[in-house]
């Protein structure tokens, strides 16, 4: 799929701006503070409706505005498609086709998009949370109703939390109460555990296929999701995981008593990544943990083409840079004729010279787009 254009009004500093993309790479190139991220996080936005950055939305409308819009025209199946989304202090709308959805689950999905900013440098080292969210979004996009049955999982399992707490202070002794939310836990939690292992097993492959090319074959990488729920594993029926699920919350029951809160559970669970058998976050150099964020994000590209039939929008925010000229060359060439790249950068001296000749380039000052340079 392509982006062929973006208009965006009261957009963080853009007032307004209209744009039309080259189908293979994009360059915003400006000072710091300028817009560029800004334009990258309004097209992440307009396919995911939500930000990269940041969970409050109203930030992302101009100062002083009541409300912001995005829209876009996406070409995809040779089908040219007019997307919307409008971000007011009341909440968001989305149109596909002019049409208002009455989910936003349901226009997730339209537009796929993988993003690799600066903190997916951390995706490896970093706290389990990144994981999870990384895995989060991408099922997102690929099986919408993951989200819905995610925001359902948060909710019971805030209900149950706050439960809990009042059990371990004595404030309440619903335990009847509990035993309801557990149960109605453990039927969003096998479901989306589920999910999750499915999910590993197909980026697995991409991924080994993807370090070994990244490190000219000398590494092998594997992929673990790790439970915390005990003997919760990899290719277990559903009603086999519920039944892990029940023992388990049976094990730790008196124990979430006493703490005041949920123990185990997807919110807990991480994943394990390992090259030529050994743990990468103990042993892996920073280099290794880079390649390996990296060969992550490039094997969703491949999973999303392989689960849609379409190849995903690729963002690069202010990453080249950080990558060696093996790396960004690998990066920006497998997926040339392909994928349509956008890239922040502030300089590209760092970026390699035919990517950027063939590049089409957009000069971003001060929340305007002062020049555009066609390849
Ligand atoms: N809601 C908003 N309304 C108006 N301006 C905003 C809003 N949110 C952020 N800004 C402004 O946007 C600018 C930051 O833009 P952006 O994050 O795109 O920078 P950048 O060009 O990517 O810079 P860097 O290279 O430092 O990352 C800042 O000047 C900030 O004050």
């Amino acid at each position: 799929m392509k982006l062929e254009s973006i208009t965006l009004t009261n957009f963080r500093n853009y007032h307004q701006l209209s744009l039309s993309f080259s189908s293979s790479v994009n360059v915003f190139l400006g000072e710091n503070a300028q817009g560029k991220t800004n334009l990258l996080e309004a097209i992440y936005v307009l396919a995911m409706a939500k930000s990269h950055r940041t969970p409050h939305d109203k930030e992302l409308i101009k100062w002083d505005s009541d409300y912001g819009k995005i829209e876009g025209r996406l070409m995809k199946r040779n089908r040219s498609i007019p997307l919307e989304l409008i971000i007011s202090k009341k909440g968001k709308k989305a149109k596909v086709n002019h049409l208002e959805q009455s989910k936003l689950s349901h226009y997730v999905g339209m537009c796929n998009v993988v993003i690799f900013a600066p903190e997916d440098l951390n995706l490896v080292k970093g706290s389990p949370g990144l994981r999870r969210r990384f895995i989060d979004m991408e099922i997102g996009q690929i099986k919408p109703i993951y989200i819905h049955e995610l925001s359902q999982y948060q909710k019971i399992l805030q209900q149950r939390n706050a439960l809990l707490k009042d059990l371990s202070t004595k404030r309440s002794s619903m335990t009847a109460m509990l035993d309801i939310l557990t149960e109605q836990l453990i039927e969003l939690a096998a479901q989306i555990t589920i999910r999750r292992f499915q999910f590993i097993e197909s980026l697995r492959g991409w991924a080994k296929k993807v370090h070994a090319s990244i490190s000219r074959g000398m590494e092998d990488l594997d992929i673990a999701y790790i439970s915390s729920t005990p003997n919760v594993l990899e290719n277990m029926e559903l009603s086999k995981l519920k039944e892990e699920f029940v023992k388990g919350f049976q094990t730790v029951r008196e124990r979430e008593i006493q703490r005041g809160m949920t123990l185990i559970g997807p919110h807990r669970d991480d994943l394990q990544f390992e090259i030529n058998h050994r743990d990468v976050q103990t042993y892996g150099s920073q280099g290794q943990q880079r390649t390996t964020a990296l060969s992550l994000k490039l094997a969703e590209i491949e999973l999303i083409n392989q689960e849609i039939g379409e190849y995903p929008l690729l963002l690069l925010d202010d990453v080249l840079s950080e990558l060696d000229d093996f790396r960004q060359t690998h990066l920006l060439e497998t997926f040339k004729q392909k994928v349509q790249t956008f890239v922040t950068t502030t300089n590209v001296d760092g970026l390699d010279a035919d990517v950027i000749n063939q590049a089409t380039s957009f000069i971003v000052r001060n929340g305007e787009v002062v020049s555009q340079t066609q390849d």
